[in-house]
């Protein structure tokens, strides 16, 4: 079978031609981010309840993995998602492909795209490496974290929070600590819901990215949300269903003031900080360092669902491989 362009269209292949890339939360719509929000709840009871219809879903498709940095979560998520929905897998590591013998990144995604029908990749590097390797329209290429932006993370976080709360809009995040990848994607995730309220408390010089701040107050002006960001602990808001933190090294950063670590001392989650708070829940997307940016008492304490977050990223990758390996559904 062929499509209309004389691209065989193998199991995978989207009939539209276009693969369903996720480089980027701005890819989604606002309606797809909740559908894949959505399909990430229903994923987590359908596996509790052992649904044997789950290992149909991928029967035939075949996802890489293609990590150039370490991971514990990110991989372990989409590989078992992948295997739990009957895909095959193929790993590829920092110096398996001939990427490393000088062969270009778009040549490496046409090659892979005959072969594969979603790449899953986390880089140090800029979203547009990924975006080189999505330069095809049969593979879909799905960022699992680049220096820019954690897309996964935010649906993880999001799928986290609506099991938890029973809906999403008009729920309200503090968010403290370093503007990074994992604060991006979390600002353009939950700004696409009307009423959500999300308050950043980022250390001075290590604040969201400007673009990040513009893109995500343009989707609160359009949906109905709020994104405000200070520098300081000093104003802080009312009252927030969920504190959110994040480890003060992100990957494939520096930090190029040397005393950072007396800029982001105020900024840990503490007992302090939580019981100005006393519903609210407390997110971390892990690694931890307790004593940096939050104590042991918050993150193994009774208001923690940090740990539930990360079996909540393999639920969400399972839904974000459904739509990119085209189960029927989507
Ligand atoms: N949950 C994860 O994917 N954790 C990996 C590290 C995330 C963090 N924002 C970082 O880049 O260091």
């Amino acid at each position: 079978m062929t499509s209309t362009d004389g691209v065989p269209a193998g199991a995978g292949r989207h009939h539209s031609g276009t693969a369903r890339h996720l480089l980027t939360l701005a890819d989604l719509t606002a309606a797809d981010l909740d559908r894949l929000v959505e399909r990430g709840c229903a994923i987590a009871a359908e596996v509790r309840a052992g649904d044997p219809a789950l290992a149909g879903i991928l029967r035939g498709r075949v996802a890489g993995v293609y990590f150039t940095r370490t991971s514990t979560r990110t991989r372990t998520a989409f590989s078992s998602a992948a295997l739990r929905l009957g895909a095959g897998l193929i790993a590829y590591g920092p110096g398996d492909l001939q990427l490393n013998t000088g062969e270009t990144i778009e040549d490496t995604g046409r090659v892979l795209s005959g072969m594969l029908d979603v790449l899953v990749v986390r880089t140090a590097g800029p979203v547009a490496e990924m975006a080189a390797l999505a330069a095809q329209r049969r593979m879909a290429v799905v960022n699992a974290m680049s220096a820019e932006e954690h897309p996964t993370q935010a649906l993880a976080d999001l799928t986290t929070l609506r099991a938890r709360f029973g809906a999403l809009p008009g729920l309200r995040v503090l968010y403290v600590g370093e503007g990074n990848n994992t604060a991006t994607a979390l600002s353009l995730a939950l700004t696409r819901y009307p009423g959500t309220e999300l308050h950043l408390r980022t250390p001075p010089g290590y604040g969201l990215p400007p673009a990040t701040a513009l893109k995500a107050k343009e989707y609160g002006a359009a949906s109905g949300a709020l994104l405000v960001e200070r520098h300081d602990m000093a104003q802080l808001p009312q009252r927030v269903d969920a504190v959110y933190t994040t480890r003060w090294q992100t990957t494939g950063t520096t930090k190029p003031d040397p005393d950072w670590r007396a800029a982001f001392a105020p900024f840990q989650v503490n007992e302090t900080l939580m019981d100005r708070y006393p519903d609210a829940l407390f997110l971390h997307d892990l690694p931890a360092h307790r004593g940096e940016e939050v104590t042991a008492g918050v993150l193994d304490g009774p208001r923690s669902v940090a740990f539930e977050q990360a079996e909540n990223k393999l639920y969400s990758a399972m839904a974000v491989l459904e739509r990119a390996a085209g189960g029927d559904r989507w």
